[in-house]
């Protein structure tokens, strides 16, 4: 897919992973709708972005992607502003094992949620030019993380919907989606664990680092838009490796019966 002059939106864009995935479908042409629920430092990304990439290709849209009706609406301002949507990434995540529902809310029913706006949105069955979804999923959805089992549960969940999804949804409505799957990355969230947790915490962490690598934010970037810009893709599942970097997994022989329902 070529980039230049599509647009996208991206969840839980204004840090972290989701602004490094925002800033190279900036560099890359694309014009981008961020949605966050962090507005200050919305506020403060956006300015970056614009004195970059200029104001004409970047929307902030405050947004917490709990509420149906704010996700809803950040589709429709996005259209308005941009006349089309071609790429949709459902990034925004949390970790909050005290209230863990909110963790499913924000981790699993948002991404199906952002999952089905982006196909309503994009459908080739209604008009639209079809495009690509990726869900950002973690290793925590492929392996078990004993540091916080909703966490994980949402994970699997991401990939589990995703990756099923994926074997209709190309053929019913031209949207192709992706499921990208980091282990560790270098994020503010991640140096705050590393720093603040008991000893035990830390070897297993670093057992795991050891394991599957720290990656950067711009490598888990480059991965997101392999899986966006290669056509002969669909329900791929990129993952952090041992080696430190990312690789696709090959998920197992998918099998449909004769008419499978769809979405
Ligand atoms: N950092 C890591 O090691 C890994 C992160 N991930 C996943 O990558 C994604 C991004 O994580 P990071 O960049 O590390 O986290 P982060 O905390 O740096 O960024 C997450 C962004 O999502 C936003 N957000 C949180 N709740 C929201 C809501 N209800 N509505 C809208 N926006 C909301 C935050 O304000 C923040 O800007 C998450 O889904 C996370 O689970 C996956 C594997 C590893
Ligand atoms: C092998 C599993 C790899 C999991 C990697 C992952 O998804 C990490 C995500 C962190 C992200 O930066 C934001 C977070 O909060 C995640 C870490 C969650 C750690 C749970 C800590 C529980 C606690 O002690 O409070």
């Amino acid at each position: 897919m070529e980039l230049q002059g599509k647009v996208a939106l991206v969840t839980g864009a204004v840090q972290g992973i989701g602004k490094a995935i925002a800033e190279i479908l900036l560099k890359n042409g694309a014009k981008v709708s961020l949605l966050d629920i962090n507005v200050p430092t919305g506020e403060v990304t956006k300015a970056a972005f614009e004195q970059i990439y200029g104001a004409e290709n970047i929307l902030f849209l405050p947004c917490d992607v709990t509420s149906e009706n704010q996700l809803k609406d950040c589709f429709c301002k996005t259209l308005e502003k941009f006349q089309r949507l071609d790429i949709v990434c459902n990034n925004a995540g949390i970790s909050d094992r005290e209230n863990w529902e909110k963790c499913l809310s924000v981790n699993l029913v948002s991404v199906i949620k952002g999952t089905y706006l982006g196909i309503q949105h994009m459908s080739k069955e209604t008009g639209g030019k079809g495009g690509v979804i990726v869900n950002i999923a973690s290793m925590a959805g492929l392996i078990p993380f004993y540091l916080d089992p909703v966490y994980a549960a949402s994970k699997y969940g991401v990939v589990g919907f995703t990756t099923s999804l994926s074997l209709t949804c190309l053929e019913k409505h031209g949207v192709r989606l992706q499921v990208l799957c980091p282990g560790f990355v270098d994020t503010p969230l991640l140096r705050g664990l590393k720093s603040e947790k008991a000893s035990e915490q830390k070897e297993w962490f670093k057992k795991m680092v050891a394991r599957f690598g720290l990656q950067t934010t711009s490598q888990i970037a480059e991965g997101f838009l392999q899986l966006v810009m290669d056509h002969t893709r669909n329900g791929s599942l990129l993952k952090a490796s041992e080696t430190g970097k990312l690789e696709y997994e090959d998920l197992p022989a998918l099998v449909l019966p004769e008419n499978p329902k769809s979405t």
